[in-house]
């Protein structure tokens, strides 16, 4: 099942990290943006140029240091339909290098506009006889505090398609304290959030013992994160907040089973915007942004032993 699958990933590349792919043109090396908009002129259709190459070069350079790359929706979409031709390019680029993709969308809605969603990011949509797979990522980031309807088309289609989901529990950002650590009869709303995650999942649990329903639990919350693990044994965890938001590995390390399993940690802006830091404009982003996986990844390791 898809865990497994990124579990086994994982422990390929001995690196249990994501790479975040969330671009802006400010932060494409200039004679990548250069040449897209020489040749597209200032348009949406040059800068969703300019991502799309600097994309590839980054997936060129990391792919055989991180096993998986998570592409944030927000971006491409401010590019308009150019730049989401940029997204669906980005995810097949993605899987030809062998690496797996977690679309990162927070999609949330009634059930039938679930399906719709779950259909257009890791399933198929119906025109006539023919089902036709759409953006095809391997897992998804879902947003379910709309409750758990708004949750089990998603996971339908996982089951169907082999794939798998990371909802929402508890968020990386400085206000996410405000409704989620409510308290909530006897627990807090995020523990609720995150034992429903583990209820929806547990018919289906994978040869690593995660179910396909995954959680979201940001590294700026350590302590949250450890509890966390000790509560929610079969969720895997995605836990974004490290590097740029000020999550440490000391942080992370709690995200982890005792076989450093069940957890991926993602960092965007300080691999994608490493160049920015070299002094020599942008021409070495590859190695820029492989140096700043590889220093992720062996700063992980000094806590974390994946077996
Ligand atoms: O679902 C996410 O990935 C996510 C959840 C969360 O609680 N916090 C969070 O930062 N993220 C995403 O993780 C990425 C963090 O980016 P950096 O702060 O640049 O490493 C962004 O794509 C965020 O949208």
């Amino acid at each position: 099942m898809s865990f497994d699958k990124l579990q086994e990933l994982i422990k390929a590349k001995k690196n249990p990290t994501v790479a975040g792919l969330d671009p802006k043109p400010e932060y494409v090396p200039p004679h990548i943006l250069r040449a897209s908009l020489d040749k597209y002129g200032e348009t949406l259709e040059g800068a969703a140029d300019a991502i799309l190459q600097f994309n590839k070069g980054l997936m060129d350079a990391l792919c055989d240091v991180v096993p998986a790359v998570k592409p944030q929706s927000a971006y491409y979409e401010r590019l308009g339909w150019q730049g989401m031709r940029a997204l669906e390019e980005t995810i097949r680029y993605a899987r030809e290098k062998g690496l797996f993709v977690m679309a990162d969308v927070k999609r949330g809605d009634i059930g039938s506009t679930a399906q719709a969603y779950s259909d257009a990011w890791l399933g198929k949509t119906r025109v006539g006889s023919a089902d036709l797979p759409v953006f095809d990522a391997d897992c998804l980031t879902i947003n379910g505090y709309m409750g758990s309807d708004t949750i089990l088309p998603f996971l339908e289609t996982c089951r169907v398609e082999d794939k798998c989901l990371f909802t929402l529990v508890k968020t990386s950002n400085p206000g996410s304290g405000e409704l989620q650590d409510m308290v909530a009869g006897d627990r807090v709303v995020y523990q609720v959030m995150g034992d429903l995650v583990q209820r929806l999942g547990k018919d289906d649990i994978g040869k690593y013992g995660y179910s396909r329903c995954g959680a979201v639990v940001g590294a700026t919350y350590p302590s949250d994160l450890r509890a966390l693990r000790k509560r929610l044994e079969h969720t895997f965890f995605l836990v974004p907040g490290y590097g740029a938001q000020g999550g440490t590995a000391e942080d992370v390390r709690f995200a982890f089973d005792k076989y450093g399993r069940g957890a991926i940690i993602n960092a965007s802006r300080s691999i994608m915007c490493a160049w920015q830091k070299t002094g020599h404009d942008g021409q070495d982003y590859q190695d820029a942004a492989r140096a700043a996986a590889e220093a992720m990844r062996d700063d992980i390791k000094q806590f974390v032993t994946i077996l």
